[in-house]
């Protein structure tokens, strides 16, 4: 059997994490993969330095993933096509809104029968409706995309904390290879074929949890979380049922990427940091991400928008009122008082 040459194109917070746990999986399956895995870095300056070179000489990822050593056979590559040359499986790990332009250079470069997996939390939006990460990497690549979704907070999952993690793989074989890549004791994988519904919890859940932090912002408590919570919970199922029908199935809003990311997305995410300071400080989110997050980006709020535009276009904007109350709160300026009093 020829050896799987893993590849990750992302390297912020979550990318540094992931990074952490596949380079130490590999060496548990020698037979199986390569034991080398390159890593493509959004190359900047640190100090005068290189990331790549800082990661590549001190194992550490030192803007997005501060104090966490990373396995030494993970390789930052700052070249795109010299990262992806040759590897036949390929892990997307990157803000959603780069996505799109990043595979269109990766066109050519990976191995025949290469395999890929989304771990982005995001909807691309599309003139002509909605479309799933796995399915634009897919097409754009002609490959098979699978996804990854969970209650996984980076830090967190960086510090060997106990959590859970969903795989969506319509391939029962390749999804045995992804539970080899991701699955360890502390980062405990479920692979189910619903690949659908594993990557519209893990975009959804971030517009909830910009309504939870303005709920924060206002001292409201949790009691008014948990209500936007399961309204959140309930205009997720809806937007699958709706204009996913069938590929969405109930029971994947149970895994991890269901409830217990919204949970925990809502209590100590980014979105939610930033959507509190948002109705405390009145500083604009772009200002609020540069000033919160060192380079990290916000999704909730871009995908907040997309959504908005999707369905204003489907003349659906008031079936989805929490969705609604948050794009108006964070683009037209609507009260924070809104996310109790219009949804
Ligand atoms: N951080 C988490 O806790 C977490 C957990 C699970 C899933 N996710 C999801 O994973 C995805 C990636 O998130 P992350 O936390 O790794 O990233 P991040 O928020 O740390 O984003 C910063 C990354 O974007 C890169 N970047 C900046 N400008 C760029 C450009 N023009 N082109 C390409 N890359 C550029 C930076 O170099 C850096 O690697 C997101 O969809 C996120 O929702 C994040
Ligand atoms: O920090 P957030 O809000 O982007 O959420 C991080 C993860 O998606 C939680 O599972």
């Amino acid at each position: 059997m020829s050896l799987e040459h893993v590849c990750i194109i992302g390297s912020g917070n979550w990318g540094s994490a992931i990074a952490k746990i596949i380079g130490n999986n590999v060496h548990k399956y020698p037979q199986q993969f390569s034991p080398t895995v390159r890593q493509w870095v959004f190359e900047e300056m640190i100090d005068g330095k290189k990331l790549t070179d800082i990661i590549n000489n001190d194992h550490e990822n030192v803007k997005y993933l501060k104090g966490v050593p990373l396995p030494v056979n993970v390789v930052a590559v700052p070249d795109l096509v010299d990262a992806c040359k040759d590897a036949t499986l390929v892990i997307f790990v990157l803000p959603h809104q780069f996505v799109r332009g990043i595979c269109e250079k990766m066109k050519g470069s990976l191995s025949p029968g290469a395999r890929a997996i989304s771990l982005i939390k995001g909807l691309e939006i599309t003139p002509s409706g909605t479309r799933l990460f796995s399915e634009e990497i897919s097409r754009i690549l002609d490959i098979p995309c699978a996804a990854l979704s969970g209650a996984n907070i980076a830090d967190e999952v960086a510090r060997e904390r106990f959590c859970e993690s969903t795989i969506g793989c319509e391939s029962v074989e390749d999804g045995q290879v992804w539970h080899r890549v991701f699955h360890t004791d502390y980062f405990r994988i479920n692979v189910i074929k619903d690949y659908t519904g594993v990557q519209l919890c893990g975009a959804l859940k971030n517009i909830v949890a910009v309504g939870a932090g303005f709920s924060d912002g206002l001292g409201l408590g949790s009691n008014t979380k948990a209500a936007i919570i399961r309204l959140g919970l309930m205009e997720m199922r809806k937007f699958g049922q709706t204009f996913f029908g069938d590929m969405v199935q109930n029971e994947t809003f149970f895994e991890s990427c269901g409830t217990a990311d919204l949970i925990t997305t809502c209590s100590g995410g980014r979105n939610r940091k930033v959507a509190e300071a948002f109705v405390k400080t009145g500083k604009p989110i772009a200002q609020l991400e540069t000033e919160l997050l060192n380079g990290q980006k916000l999704q909730g709020t871009l995908t907040a928008q997309e959504v908005h535009e999707f369905l204003t276009g489907k003349d659906m904007v008031p079936e989805f009122p929490l969705f609604d109350t948050v794009y108006r709160i964070v683009y037209e300026g609507a009260s924070p008082e809104a996310i109790v009093r219009d949804v």
